[in-house]
C-alpha cells in the first residue's frame, strides 16, 4: 500500500503544484493518476521515490513513512518506469535490465539469467540481449524500461507515462501485455497518464487531479464513468461515456448465442444459397475460425478470399457488452460472431437482442433457457 497523507509541493514557494493530496493506492492494484497537463502529477510520483521532496504531508511506504528512509533504499524497493524507458545509451540491453540486480548485490551471472527472463516475460528474445537501445524499435525500448523496473522484483512500481513515446497500435499491444503481467505480478503501482482511456483500461482505480495539484475524484472506471463527481470530471472522462461503459459490463449469460450457418472457401454458389436463407453466409476456415461473410447471391463461381466481407469484429464468449455490440454493428449481417477462447466460432448475437438487453427489457437475472450456449 502507498498512501498519501495531505502531501503539498510547493516550487519556490510559491508555485502549487500538489495541493493537500490524500489517497491510498492499494496493495497488488493499480492506481492511475490521470488530469489536464500540468496538474501535477508526475511532481506526486516523483515524490514517493523522492526524486522531489514534498514541502508538507506525508508518504508512507506500507505503515512506514518514506521520509524516514534511506534514499537509495527507499529506490531500489520501487521499480520506475518512465516515458521513453530512459535507458542507458552505452549499455547493451541485457546490461541495462541486469543492473538493478547487480546494484541489489546479485552475482554477475545470476544477474543475466534473471534479466533474459525478464526480457522473454515482456516478449522480447534473447537476440536482443545483445544490441544497443539505438537499436531498438520504442516499443522494444519501452519494453527493456518495464523488465528493468522489474529487475529487483520490487514490491512498488512507479509508471511515468510509460505507454505514451509508441504508436497507437504498438501502445494497445503494451497495454494489453501489461495488465496480463500484471494479472500476474499484483504489483502495487502508481502510475502516469495523460490518456483518460488508458487511465479507464489499466487502472483498478483512478485518481483524477486538477491543475493546481487537487484530487476531483478518486474511483474505480466504472464509477468515473457513472458517476462523476463534478462538471470537470465529466468534461475530462470525455464523450462516449455511455457507450465506454459498456467496456466494463458483461453478459452475465444474459444473451443466447444462436447457432450461425456456415459455409468454406471453395464452396460452390449454389452450395452456399443451400446453406442459409439469409442475404450473408459466414465463412470459416478448417478449424472453425471465422474468415468473413460473403453474400451468396452474388458469387459468381466457388467462394474465394476476395468475395469476403471483413468488416465485422469478433466478441470473446467472456468479452464485454461493448466488444459484444461491436462486432454486431460492424457485421453486414448484424450479428456479432461470438468466438470461443481458441478463436472457433460459438454462433452469433443480433443488434436487436443486445439492444433489448441494454433496454432492461430482458430480464438480467433469467437464464437463457433452450440454447447451447449463452454470454
Ligand atoms: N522543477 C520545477 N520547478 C518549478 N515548477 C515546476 C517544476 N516542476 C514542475 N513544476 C510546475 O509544477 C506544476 C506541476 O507539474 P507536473 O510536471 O507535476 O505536472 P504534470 O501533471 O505531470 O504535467 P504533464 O502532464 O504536462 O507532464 C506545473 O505548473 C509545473 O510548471
Amino acid at each position: 500500500m502507498i498512501t498519501f497523507e495531505n502531501v503539498t509541493k510547493r516550487y519556490h514557494g510559491d508555485v502549487v503544484a500538489v495541493n493537500e493530496l490524500s489517497f491510498t493506492a492499494p496493495t497488488g492494484k493499480l492506481t492511475v493518476l490521470v488530469g489536464p497537463s500540468g496538474c501535477g502529477k508526475t511532481t506526486s510520483l516523483r515524490m514517493i521515490n523522492r526524486l522531489v521532496a514534498p514541502s508538507s504531508g506525508t508518504i508512507r511506504l506500507g505503515d512506514e513513512p518514506t521520509s524516514r528512509m534511506d534514499e537509495a533504499l527507499l529506490r531500489r524497493r520501487i521499480g520506475y518506469v518512465i516515458q521513453h524507458a530512459g535507458l542507458f545509451p552505452h549499455r547493451t540491453i541485457i546490461d541495462n535490465v541486469a543492473t538493478t540486480a547487480r546494484l541489489n548485490g546479485t552475482p554477475k551471472k545470476q544477474a543475466r539469467a534473471i534479466a533474459l527472463e525478464l526480457l522473454e516475460r515482456v516478449g522480447l528474445s534473447e537476440s536482443f540481449a545483445d544490441r544497443y537501445p539505438w537499436q531498438l524499435s520504442g516499443g522494444q525500448q519501452q519494453r527493456v524500461g518495464v523488465a528493468r523496473a522489474l529487475a529487483s522484483n520490487p514490491k512498488f512500481m512507479l509508471m511515468d507515462e510509460p505507454f505514451s513515446a509508441v504508436d497507437p497500435i504498438v501502445r494497445t499491444q503494451l497495454q494489453d501485455e501489461f495488465l496480463r503481467l500484471q494479472r500476474e505480478m499484483g504489483k502495487t503501482i502508481i502510475m502516469v497518464t495523460h490518456d483518460i482511456d488508458e487511465a479507464l483500461k489499466l487502472g483498478d482505480q483512478v485518481a483524477v487531479l486538477r491543475v493546481g495539484g487537487e484530487l476531483a475524484q478518486i474511483a474505480t472506471p466504472q464509477e468515473l464513468l457513472t458517476k462523476p463527481a463534478d462538471a470537470f470530471v465529466a468534461n475530462f472522462v470525455g464523450r462516449d461515456r455511455g457507450y465506454r461503459f459498456l467496456g466494463f459490463v458483461g453478459a452475465n449469460g444474459r444473451l443466447a448465442v444462436k447457432t450461425e450457418p456456415t459455409g468454406r472457401l471453395g464452396d460452390a454458389p449454389e452450395v452456399a444459397r443451400g446453406a442459409t436463407k439469409d442475404r450473408w453466409l459466414l465463412v470459416t476456415n478448417e478449424r472453425g475460425e471465422p474468415l468473413g461473410w460473403t453474400e451468396p447471391a452474388s458469387l459468381q463461381g466457388p467462394i474465394r478470399m476476395g468475395d469476403l466481407n471483413l468488416s465485422g469484429t469478433l466478441a470473446s464468449a467472456d468479452g464485454s457488452l461493448r466488444q459484444l455490440l461491436d462486432a454486431a454493428l460492424s457485421s453486414p449481417s448484424r450479428r456479432g460472431v461470438v468466438v470461443d477462447d481458441k478463436g472457433q466460432l460459438m454462433g452469433s448475437i443480433g443488434v436487436a437482442d443486445l439492444v433489448a438487453l441494454l433496454d432492461g427489457s430482458e430480464d438480467p437475472a433469467a437464464p437463457v433457457k433452450g440454447v447451447d450456449h449463452a454470454v
